[in-house]
């Protein structure tokens, strides 16, 4: 058996069809959709995955306005650039490319974005939301990940689900969401007992470790589905994810590759978000 393969890059092609047709209605009531993006310093990865953003963004017409900052920026000179876009009046959506500097306080500024403005979904008013069951603007790439798990048709009630990694920005809201599911959830990390007996009974793995191909092939349920979130670079420039692939893809029913799955759909959530926002303000509540 090999596994269904959970297209992002067609999923997120046809999400990004409904953003385009939403953020047409939002310009008929003369709201313009507008995504601010901060980028500090010349990390070429965050170099290359704003200037993806900025495309889609676009492409479905969404307005992005670059502000990019030397890697010598402080944290006050940040937080009076945020301080503005809050107060901007024209700007639905503040993305703040991660990581920033390490002279520059995280926490704060991500702390400091209008909590109606926070697309990425990483103020600590939107993920206690999560939390309470009542999202406002969820995490790009676990909103991605749910999609991807609808398409793959399983009900997710009852399920087994294994999130592997317990970041902020994805393994701890991923869990949330798939407890809102109805999944039973285990949070594995680096300090997981025996992660291959964890992945052994799992019906659904969501990868977000950072460590190419870590989860073994063999290690999967036969049946399980396979989310990997994984985006590693190895020395001969190939992009592997997570999971060992082939592997793996030899025993689930469904299976993301990398690239073209979690990724696409990353992007894809982001402009989702930046149009919810819009549409907020083209009919406040
Ligand atoms: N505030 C903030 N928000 C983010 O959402 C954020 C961030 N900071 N910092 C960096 C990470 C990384 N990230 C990616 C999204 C999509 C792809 C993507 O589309 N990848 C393609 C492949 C790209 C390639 O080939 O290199 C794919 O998986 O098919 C990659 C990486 C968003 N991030």
């Amino acid at each position: 058996m090999s596994a269904r393969r959970l297209d992002g890059k067609a999923r997120a092609a046809r999400l990004l069809g409904e953003v385009e047709r939403r953020v047409g209605a939002c310009k008929e009531r003369d709201v313009r959709p507008c995504l601010a993006v901060v980028l500090v310093g010349d990390d070429p990865a965050s170099q290359v995955y704003v200037r993806s953003k900025e495309r889609r963004a676009a492409e479905v017409g969404i307005e992005a306005r670059d502000h990019r900052l030397p890697a010598t920026t402080t944290t006050d000179e940040l937080l009076a650039l945020v301080a503005a876009l809050n107060a901007d009046r024209a700007v639905d959506g503040i993305l703040v490319q991660l990581p920033l500097p390490p002279q520059c306080d995280t926490q704060r500024i991500l702390l400091a974005v209008d909590p109606a403005k926070d697309v990425d979904g990483f103020h600590p008013d939107n993920l206690g939301r999560l939390m309470l069951g009542q999202p406002r603007f969820v995490a790009c790439t676990p909103q991605g990940c749910m999609v991807l798990l609808e398409d793959a048709g399983v009900p997710l009630a009852g399920l087994r689900a294994l999130v592997i990694g317990r970041s902020t920005i994805v393994g701890k809201p991923m869990v949330q969401l798939l407890v809102h599911a109805d999944a039973t959830v285990t949070a594995a990390h680096s300090r997981t007992r025996d992660l291959a007996a964890e992945v052994a009974r799992a019906d659904v793995v969501v990868a977000a470790i950072g460590r190419p191909e870590f989860v073994r092939g063999e290690w999967i349920k036969p049946g399980a589905v396979v989310i990997d979130v994984g985006m590693n670079r190895l020395a001969d420039g190939r992009l592997v994810g997570d999971v060992e692939f082939a592997a793996a893809e030899a025993r689930a029913a469904a299976i993301t590759p990398v690239p073209g799955g979690v990724g696409p759909m990353t992007i894809a959530c982001l402009l989702h978000n930046v149009v919810l926002s819009a549409e907020r303000r083209a009919s406040p509540t």
